[in-house]
Formats: C-alpha cells, sequence, structure tokens
C-alpha cells in the first residue's frame, strides 16, 4: 500500500489483507488518494485505505467502507475475503415509504439507444425488445414531434420504448418509460418525481459506481443501468470506464433490480458482460454504426440468448 495512510498497525494490516485478496481483480485502476475525512474505525480505515489503493473514487471508497464495517459487526469479526455484497450492509432495500416505480422486466435484453424516431421504427421492427430515444436537441418543438413520432413507431411491433432525458414529453405521448441520469434526477424536485412515478410509466437510472447505485435505490426505479463498462467514444463519461471486475461487484449489490450494462459494449463482450448476471446490454455504435444495421441487430439478440 502507498498513496493511503490507514492510521493505526491494525488498520495497515487489515489494508493489506483487502488488497492482497481483491487487488489482482481489481487491478488496472490509477490509485485515489486516501480521503481525509474517515472515522475512527479500524475496519472503515483499511477498506478506505485498500479501496483508494485500487482506484475508487473517494465517495465510493466511502460506501465499501462504511458497508465493510457493518459487515464485520453484523457477522461479528473483520473478514478481508468477503467484498461486501449485501444490500443491507448498504443501506439498500431501506427506502422507508417510498412506493418503487412500476416494474419492467427482469431482462429487458438487447436495449438499442437511438438517435431518432427513424431509428427507433427500424430496431423496433427488426425486433430489438427494448428501445431508447437519445434525442439531444434544444429545440422543444422538435423533442415533443420525435417522442410521439418514436411512440407511434413502436406500436404493434412489441419494442419497450424508454425516451431519454424528456419525462415530461414521455408522460405526454405515452412512452413505455423514462431513462435519467444522476444529474436529470438530481433536477427533479421531490413532487415532479412523484409525478413521474405517479404517471406509471417506468423509470431506469443511470449509475457510474457505488455512491450512484444508492443515490438511484432512494429513487426506487424501474432498472438500473451501470456503465461506463468499456470506453466509449459516444459521451464525455466523468468516471473512468467501470471493466467487468466491478461490474460483476456492482451486479451482485443491486441484483433485487432489473440490471442493464452500457458503454463500448460490441458482440466480443457480450458474453463476459452477461456472466456478471446483468439482464440487459445496451448499445448505440454496435447498432448505429454496422454496415447492417438490422443484420448487427439480429446478432446481438441472439448473443443475448447464449448461455455465459
Ligand atoms: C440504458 C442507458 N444507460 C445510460 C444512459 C446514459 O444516460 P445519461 O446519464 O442521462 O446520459 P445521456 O444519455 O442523457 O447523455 C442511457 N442513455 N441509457
Ligand atoms: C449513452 C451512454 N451512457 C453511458 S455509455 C453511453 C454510450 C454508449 O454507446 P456505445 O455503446 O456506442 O459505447
Ligand atoms: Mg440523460
Amino acid at each position: 500500500m502507498t498513496a493511503a495512510a490507514p492510521h493505526s498497525c491494525g488498520a495497515r494490516r487489515m489494508a493489506q489483507a483487502i488488497a492482497a485478496h481483491h487487488g489482482a481483480r481489481f487491478a488496472g485502476f490509477e490509485p485515489q488518494p486516501m480521503p481525509q475525512d474517515a472515522p475512527e474505525d479500524d475496519v472503515y480505515r483499511a477498506a478506505l485505505a485498500a479501496c483508494s489503493e485500487l482506484g475508487f473514487i473517494a465517495i465510493d471508497a466511502h460506501c465499501i467502507a462504511r458497508a465493510w464495517q457493518r459487515q464485520s459487526e453484523r457477522q461479528g469479526a473483520f473478514d478481508p475475503a468477503l467484498w461486501p455484497a449485501d444490500p443491507q450492509d448498504f443501506g439498500l432495500a431501506a427506502q422507508g415509504d417510498t412506493p418503487p416505480f412500476a416494474p419492467c422486466p427482469e431482462r429487458l435484453g438487447l436495449y438499442a439507444v437511438l438517435p431518432d424516431a427513424d431509428w427507433i421504427g427500424r430496431m423496433a421492427r427488426a425486433g430489438v425488445p427494448t428501445v431508447q430515444l437519445r434525442f439531444k436537441s434544444d429545440d422543444a418543438a422538435a423533442i415533443a414531434q420525435q417522442v410521439r413520432a418514436a411512440v407511434a413507431a413502436v406500436q404493434g411491433t412489441g419494442a419497450l420504448l424508454f425516451i431519454n432525458d424528456h419525462w415530461r414529453e414521455a408522460i405526454a405521448a405515452g412512452a413505455y418509460g423514462v431513462h435519467l441520469g444522476q444529474e436529470d434526477l438530481d433536477a427533479l424536485t421531490t413532487q415532479e418525481l412523484a409525478e413521474l412515478r405517479a404517471s406509471g410509466l417506468r423509470l431506469g437510472v443511470s449509475t457510474h459506481g457505488y455512491a450512484e447505485m444508492l443515490r438511484a435505490d432512494a429513487a426506487r426505479p424501474s432498472y438500473i443501468a451501470m456503465g461506463a463498462v468499456f470506453p466509449t467514444t459516444l459521451k464525455k463519461m466523468a468516471t473512468a470506464p467501470q471493466g467487468v471486475a466491478r461490474l460483476n461487484a456492482y451486479a451482485r449489490l443491486m441484483r433485487a433490480y432489473p440490471l442493464v450494462a452500457i458503454g463500448g459494449i460490441a458482440l466480443q463482450q457480450f458474453p463476459e458482460v452477461l456472466a456478471s448476471g446483468v439482464g440487459s446490454i445496451a448499445v448505440v455504435r454496435a447498432i448505429v454504426n454496422a454496415p447492417d444495421p438490422e443484420a448487427a441487430a439480429h446478432t446481438l439478440m441472439q448473443a443475448m440468448e447464449r448461455p455465459a
């Protein structure tokens, strides 16, 4: 251990034990500085130091450290081999009176994220089970028109249509659901979130690590998206590609939700991504940039069905 200072001698040994058990699996990330604001608890400080060294950003390292402390208290002993994955140790599934969003299928299958309503129609007719309109524009009239056209385009196809960002237009047009990022969620007032929930539309939420998964859980969404798993050129990401080892850990923790993996996923990566236990893989370029998008969608749908 180099970057982090776990405080006491006991905490230092515990941090080394965590790194010895999990260092190889989570290798490849830039070590992060040890956060200064750690409570005086040996397990917490050891896990915080080890996770910082393993490259988890401070807010995520704190989540894991807190969970490791709770796990140790619950079990009556510190176990460096046991990476926390019990929802109760993270304070999940304890949302009191918050009602859940309407449910969606556990396995959303191939999930095509598409730039306009024409693409939505094409992929829905090609049999893609889940599609998202990700129409980026400041033109309110164009947005409303695209959302309405996308809803019309999936009629009779069986495809489930999520609308990215534009939740009011999605409600007005009668879409199946809405996909929101963390910033989109933060921008909603409590009343607006309640209005969206009461509409009966499903809600999917983007997450990029532990802290964001806990934030998403507080809204009790219909599904949770996790990424970017691999590097993507489509969107500037605030966090490093998470890789499949972290995806595995995230999927274990969030197993109560339908899960979607996204970011830089092409046909070759489908087996290792599916092995994490997610029920859906979302792609943009693997379809939109393919020479024959319908054929690409069919190949990807077949890959979704193959046992990992
Ligand atoms: C399935 C799925 N996952 C993640 C995203 C990203 O959403 P968001 O964080 O809101 O970013 P933008 O797509 O709005 O740029 C997504 N669209 N779909
Ligand atoms: C919208 C989005 N959110 C996280 S990664 C991403 C883009 C995924 O695109 P691609 O599948 O082409 O990498
Ligand atoms: Mg968004």
